[in-house]
C-alpha cells in the first residue's frame, strides 16, 4: 500500500519533523509540498530515502490540480490552513490537519463539505497521545470538579492564543461539567486580561516563553483539595505517531473527524 502525500508548511518546525516521519514509513510517499516560498524548483535535502525530487508549489490550487495524492497534511497557520483544507476536499484529497486556531464555524463549514463530498478529513488540535489522555481525564474529572483553570504554555514563536489544545480541552470539559461562572460573583479585572480568556465560565491562561515547547496544566479545585492533570511535549517527535495514525485512518473515513480521541 502506498499513500501519496502533499504537505503544506515544509519549512516549519512541525512540517520539517513530519517530512522526516513520512520518509521513515515505507507506505508513505511525499509527492509535493506547498510553500509560500519557492527558492528552488524541487525540495532538496529533505530526505535520504525519497529518490524522486519533490516539487514545491507556491499556488495551492495548482498543486491540487496537477498532483495526484491520497492525503494532504497542513502545518501552517489557521487562515492558510482553512483555504488549503477546502481546496483539498474539493479535489478529493483527504486532509489531516494539525494547524491550530480554526474557529468553530470553520470546522463546521469544512465538516459540511467533507460530508457532502464523502471525503475523509481529520482535524486534530493535538497529535500527542499524552495530550489526548490529559483532555479525556480532564473531561472525567470535571464531572466532580466544576471549578477548573487551564494553563497552557508554549514556545514564544507560537502565533495563536489560546492554543488549539486548550480550546479543545475546554470543549471536552464542557460536555461533563455543570455550567458554572467561576470565581467571586463581583470579581473584576483591575488589569484587562488578568483572568485570561473565558469559555463557559472556565478560564484559559496562555504563557509564551523561549525554552518551552508545548505544555498544559488543567487545575481543578474543590473544598480542601486541588487536582492537577499535566502534559508536556518535550519535542515535536511527540506529535508524529498521531499524524502517522491519522494518515492511515483518514483513508477509511468519508467524513470529518475533529480530535484524535475520536479515532483512537
Ligand atoms: N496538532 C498538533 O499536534 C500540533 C499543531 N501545531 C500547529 O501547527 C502549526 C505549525 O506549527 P509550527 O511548525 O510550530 O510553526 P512554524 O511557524 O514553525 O511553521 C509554519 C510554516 O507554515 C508556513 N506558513 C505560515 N503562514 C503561511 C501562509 N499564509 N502561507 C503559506 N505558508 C505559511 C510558514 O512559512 P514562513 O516561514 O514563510 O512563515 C512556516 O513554514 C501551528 O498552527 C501550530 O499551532 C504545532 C504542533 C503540534
Ligand atoms: O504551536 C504549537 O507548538 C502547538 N500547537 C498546538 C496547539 O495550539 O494546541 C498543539 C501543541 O500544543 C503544539
Amino acid at each position: 500500500m502506498t499513500i501519496n502525500i502533499i504537505l503544506a508548511g515544509p519549512r516549519g518546525k512541525m512540517g520539517n519533523e513530519a517530512i522526516k516521519m513520512i520518509d521513515q514509513v515505507p507506505d508513505f510517499n511525499l509527492v509535493a509540498v506547498i510553500d509560500r516560498k519557492n527558492e528552488g524548483k524541487f525540495l532538496k535535502d529533505v530526505s535520504e530515502h525519497t529518490h524522486a525530487a519533490v516539487p514545491i508549489f507556491v499556488e495551492p490550487e495548482e498543486c491540487f490540480t496537477k498532483v495526484e495524492a491520497d492525503v494532504f497534511i497542513d502545518l501552517t497557520s489557521p487562515e492558510t490552513g482553512f483555504i488549503h483544507t477546502k481546496l483539498a476536499l474539493e479535489h478529493h484529497v483527504r486532509p489531516v490537519i494539525g494547524t491550530s486556531g480554526f474557529s468553530e464555524e470553520s470546522v463546521q463549514e469544512l465538516k459540511a463539505i467533507a460530508s457532502e463530498r464523502k471525503v475523509g478529513c481529520i482535524i486534530a488540535p493535538n497529535f500527542a497521545i499524552g495530550a489526548i489522555l490529559m483532555m479525556k481525564f480532564s473531561q472525567m474529572a470535571a464531572k466532580y470538579f466544576p471549578d477548573v483553570e487551564i494553563i497552557e504554555m508554549h514556545h514564544d514563536q507560537k502565533v495563536d492564543a489560546p492554543s488549539g489544545t486548550a480550546v479543545k480541552t475546554a470543549e471536552m470539559i464542557r460536555k461533563s461539567r455543570t455550567e458554572k461562572k467561576q470565581g467571586h460573583p463581583d470579581e473584576r479585572e483591575e488589569l484587562a486580561g488578568a483572568r485570561g480568556a473565558e469559555i463557559d465560565g472556565m478560564h484559559i491562561h496562555s504563557v509564551r516563553l523561549p525554552g518551552l515547547v508545548a505544555h498544559q496544566e488543567v487545575i481543578f479545585g474543590g473544598p480542601g483539595q486541588l487536582f492537577t492533570i499535566k502534559h508536556d511535549s518535550l519535542n515535536r517527535e511527540s506529535f508524529m505517531d498521531g499524524i502517522k495514525t491519522s494518515i492511515y485512518k483518514v483513508m477509511e473515513l468519508d467524513e470529518l473527524v475533529y480530535g484524535l480521541e475520536n479515532i483512537l
